[in-house]
């Protein structure tokens, strides 16, 4: 009998080191964001990392647009699907997404369970990510057919699989980041810790903070129940009008388009590392990091 690693999911991820889920228990908190600076700051983070983000929330898939990606096909080789680079040539920084396999944006995925599963499966199975250092998969909130999908498939083949959960500070926020974190217990995905998500606002004029939905509940839930808080990143405006930036902008985003990258991902790269999340993202990203290896000592 195949053992579980010769199987077409097993194939594929074993050229995987790291597999990083990003979950929410609610909706609208920043998982997506979270997602998109969880890769951009991974891929900064050596001069050869190579990073992978699947996403998989597929009624409401929001990381092509985050990466200035929309509308990009996805190309079929004979080797299954070759993901979408957001860094053109260097493919340093591969994409996948239910959102490439729509006619148009607008378009919304109405699907039961099973079909759910198989379309992760074939993510999983079809798609030529190569070697990855890290695959990053941000799931829909909750804990869905999504994540049982993706359990089901990667846990018998894959050994180094861990999870972040994103919460904002409000109470009922936090409520349904608990039935996260009791999914991750039951399904024994180790969690690298929990981040809190707009967390304040820094006036763009004076930097003076204030606590829109409060703050600090987050780091007080991850205290109580002995996780690891990775950090907070406060409401940043520049962050919203850089990720949900729709059109390419400028002569030199259609300069590098014609060169074979994307639209504005090339100046979404070196934008964001002017952000003033962007050093709190690599923090949080550092603390991170130190979990790992204890996953490798799990194979
Ligand atoms: N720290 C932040 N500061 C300012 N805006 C933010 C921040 N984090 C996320 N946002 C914005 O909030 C909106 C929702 O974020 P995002 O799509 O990442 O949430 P989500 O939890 O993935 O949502 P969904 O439930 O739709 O999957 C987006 O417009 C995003 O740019």
């Amino acid at each position: 009998m195949a053992s579980p690693e010769d199987t077409p999911v097993g194939r594929r991820l074993r050229l995987v080191k790291h597999i990083i889920i990003v979950c929410s228990g609610k909706g609208g908190v920043g998982k997506s964001s979270v997602s998109t600076q969880l890769a951009l700051s991974l891929r900064s983070s050596s001069p050869t990392a190579r990073v992978g983000i699947l996403d998989v929330d597929l009624t409401g898939p929001s990381i092509p647009r985050m990466l200035g990606l929309d509308g990009h096909p996805v190309h079929q080789s004979s080797d299954g699907w070759v993901p979408v680079y957001a860094d053109g040539s260097e493919a340093r920084l591969a994409c996948m997404s239910v959102g490439f396999l729509l006619k148009r944006k607008e378009d919304s995925v109405v699907w039961r369970g099973p079909k759910k599963n198989a379309m992760i499966r074939q993510f999983l199975s079809d798609v030529r990510w190569g070697e990855l250092d890290y695959l990053v998969i941000d799931t829909p909130p909750g804990t869905s057919d999504e994540h049982l999908s993706l359990v089901e498939h990667m846990a018998p083949v894959h050994s180094r699989i861990s999870a972040v959960i994103v919460t904002t500070p409000q109470a009922v926020a936090l409520l349904d980041a608990m039935k996260c974190l009791s999914f991750t217990r039951a399904t024994s995905i180790p969690l690298l810790g929990l981040i809190e998500n707009m967390s304040g606002y820094v006036c763009p004029c004076c930097g003076e903070i204030s606590n829109v939905f409060s703050t600090g509940g987050g780091e007080e839930m991850a205290r109580r129940e002995g996780l690891r808080f990775l950090g907070s990143l406060p409401v940043d405006t520049e962050l919203v009008s850089l990720l949900d930036a729709t059109e390419p902008d400028d002569q030199e985003a259609n300069v590098m388009l014609a060169e074979g990258g994307s639209r504005h991902s090339f100046r979404l790269l070196e934008r964001y590392e002017k952000t003033s999340t962007a050093p709190l993202f690599r923090a949080i990203v550092e603390k991170a990091m130190t979990a790992l290896p204890a996953l490798e000592g799990r194979e």
